[in-house]
């Protein structure tokens, strides 16, 4: 059919859904919904982020919401497509308070899904583009004081004589997003970290790069060069981050550490206690304390039998490169084979080591070319029609519930296309799998964010047998040898533990209390029961984004493409918080 009617047969559809709203007749708006249908709001009806799944919650979800987001102004953005049997089309709206987007599935007539999210508080709108602030007042000002002068101004009173709305913990990528945001909000916060803007890159085994094509990874307000390469190197993306930090006027305390923090009931006000370079510690009080700690916690080094009467040299993957030990002609034993084992495997060899990685588990192993020919490039390449803000919202666009059959298509091509290598893996004993649910990439990020390495090497070096590979756990470690579970024994005189990371809740725990952590239960994962996502079902990212059980607690955490886009609500959360706008959650 036709482009131009597919647009039609949604601004029809627009049309009724928006009257019936209008009408707050909801039995009229749930008769345009198809028998299976999805309805996920970002921020924008339910200051949460939440799927309705099916009529029923649809309805519950709108009785709560409707009246005091009296959502107007429908329509349609662009053109609409046909994709994968449905009629889909970006969406605009406003509500009482904002302005938003989102995007639809019709099939039938009828809507599939529905995706609503909250990109801006009318009144409070970002002063970019056509709205840029003047800089500079035109006409003579006597006593004029510089701008650098008023910079440093803002940054010594900070903390000390003002207190910010907001802490930040953490200034990796998803804490410098946020500040930026909350910075163009008019927002005043203070990322706190031990370190400095850049180390989260930088402090890591120096054959590190990017995964991930770079064009997907833009920061809100700042593209990378046009020049910046597909793949940058670790210390590219550190010196991106501090001079990101540097431009956008981030207020960062570097090499400052949270002791401790807790929230006062009475005054609705955490006391955040910061040691400064200085070796003073003082009390920051914010309304909002955000924790940008990373998705992942501390190194997890298993604790073999035998490790402490180990004759070589181990360390975890964490700590790989650090020391510049010589590997060459070493008997080298990488535990673990997600993407860090895959890293440190392959550096290992590439050094001139004898590499034997051990597999416990299974892994979704994808080429960096087909990662971007299926996941990235119909999204966000240079020559993609799409603008990043639209393919940002096709990313969240599906439910959960369906990532399954939504991702079988790609699992398909990515099964046609890495097919021979997956083989030529499955025939040295490397064991690749598409996650519990055949859904491949989409539920392992979702789930654990863990299991899956995107080729940049290693792979091949598994399939030509050059990196061995021996399958099972590890049962001990002697004074030469690792022993696994089957009784055989790798000898070894280095020993890399690719362990991955422990709970992240651990690092909430340090940086609250045990019973703030206990309260705001674990991260990330959706409570699909699969992958080692726990239930029960919550058809959204555990505490991700969205309020949490614990007051003036946010999580803001993920990678670099899906911080972009979370960095966007977690900013208007908190303004429309220090704007004092009413925030009723939906829960
Ligand atoms: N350049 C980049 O972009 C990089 C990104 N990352 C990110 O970090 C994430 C985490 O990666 P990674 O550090 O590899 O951690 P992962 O958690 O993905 O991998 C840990 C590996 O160690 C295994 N393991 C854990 N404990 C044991 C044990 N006691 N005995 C045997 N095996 C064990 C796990 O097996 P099992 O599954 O059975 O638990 C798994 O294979 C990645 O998914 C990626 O998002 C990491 C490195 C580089
Ligand atoms: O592996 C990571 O850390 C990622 O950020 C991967 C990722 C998140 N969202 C995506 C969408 C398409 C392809 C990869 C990713």
């Amino acid at each position: 059919m036709a482009t131009q009617t597919l647009t039609e047969d949604v601004r029809a559809w627009l049309e009724r859904f928006s009257a019936a709203l209008e009408e707050s007749d909801l039995e009229k708006v749930l008769a345009l919904f198809g028998d299976q249908c999805f309805w996920r709001d970002m921020v924008s009806f339910t200051w949460n982020v939440k799927t309705a799944e099916g009529k029923d919650e649809i309805r519950a979800m709108l009785e709560a919401t409707l009246p005091s987001a009296a959502p107007a102004s429908w329509r349609v953005e662009g053109e609409a497509m046909e994709m994968f049997g449905a009629v889909t089309a970006f969406v605009a709206f406003e509500t009482a308070t904002g302005r938003g987007k989102g995007h639809l599935r019709l099939v039938d007539g009828k809507c599939f899904t529905l995706l609503t999210t909250l990109y801006e508080l009318k009144g409070f709108e970002e002063k970019i583009g056509a709205s840029r602030l003047p800089g500079r007042n035109l006409a003579p000002e006597p006593n004029r004081q510089s701008w650098a002068a008023k910079r440093e101004l803002e940054r010594g009173e900070l903390g000390y004589g003002k207190q910010p709305f907001v802490v930040i913990v953490g200034a990796g990528h998803s804490g410098v997003m946020l500040a930026a945001r909350l910075r163009a909000l008019n927002v005043p916060t203070i990322v706190v970290d031990k370190g400095s803007p850049g180390d989260s890159w930088r402090n890591r085994y120096g054959s590190l790069h990017l995964h991930t094509p770079s064009y997907m990874d833009n920061f809100p307000y700042l593209d990378y060069p046009a020049g910046w390469p597909t793949y940058p190197s670790k210390d590219e993306m550190g010196d991106w981050i501090e001079a990101y930090v540097k431009i956008m006027n981030v207020n960062v305390w570097s090499h400052s550490s949270v002791e401790s923090s807790t929230f006062d009931d009475e005054s609705k006000e955490w006391a955040v206690a910061v040691t400064r370079p200085d070796g003073k510690t003082l009390t920051l009080r914010p309304k909002h304390l955000v924790l940008c700690t990373g998705m992942y916690g501390d190194p997890r080094v298993p604790d073999f039998s035998g490790a402490e009467i180990f004759g070589g040299s181990q360390h975890h993957s964490s700590r790989h490169g650090c020391g510049g030990a010589d590997f060459a002609g070493k008997k080298c034993v990488v535990i673990g084979t997600g993407t860090s084992g895959h890293d440190v495997a392959q550096d290992l060899w590439e050094k001139g080591a004898d590499v034997t990685m051990v597999q416990r588990s299974p892994v979704f192993v994808i080429r960096s070319e087909t990662l971007a020919a299926v996941y990235v490039d119909p999204l966000f390449h240079d020559s993609s029609p799409m603008s990043q803000q639209h393919a940002d919202l096709l990313m969240v666009s599906t439910p959960y519930r369906l990532v399954a059959p939504f991702q079988a298509p790609m699992v398909e091509e990515i099964k046609r296309r890495d097919g021979d290598l997956h083989e030529r893996l499955r025939e040295r004993g490397f064991r690749v799998h598409f996650a519990e649910d055949g859904s491949g990439l989409a539920g392992l990020l979702n789930r654990t964010a863990t299991g899956y390495y995107y080729n940049m090497g290693a792979s091949y070096l598994i399939a030509s047998g050059e990196i061995k590979v021996r399958s099972g756990g590890v049962e001990k470690v002697t004074e030469r040898t690792v022993v696994l579970t089957d009784g055989s024994q790798v000898p070894a005189d280095v020993i890399v533990y690719a362990t991955g990371s422990r709970p992240v809740s651990e690092v909430v725990a340090r940086v609250t209390s045990p019973e703030v952590a206990a309260k705001v239960g674990p991260l990330w994962g959706y409570g699909s029961g699969l992958d080692g996502d726990p239930g029960p079902w919550e058809g959204e990212l555990r505490n991700i984004y969205k309020p949490t059980a614990q007051e003036g607690l946010w999580f803001h955490i993920g990678g670099l493409v899906q911080t972009r886009f979370g960095s966007l609500l977690v900013a208007l959360q908190l303004k429309a918080r220090f704007e004092g706008l009413p925030t009723p959650v939906y829960r």
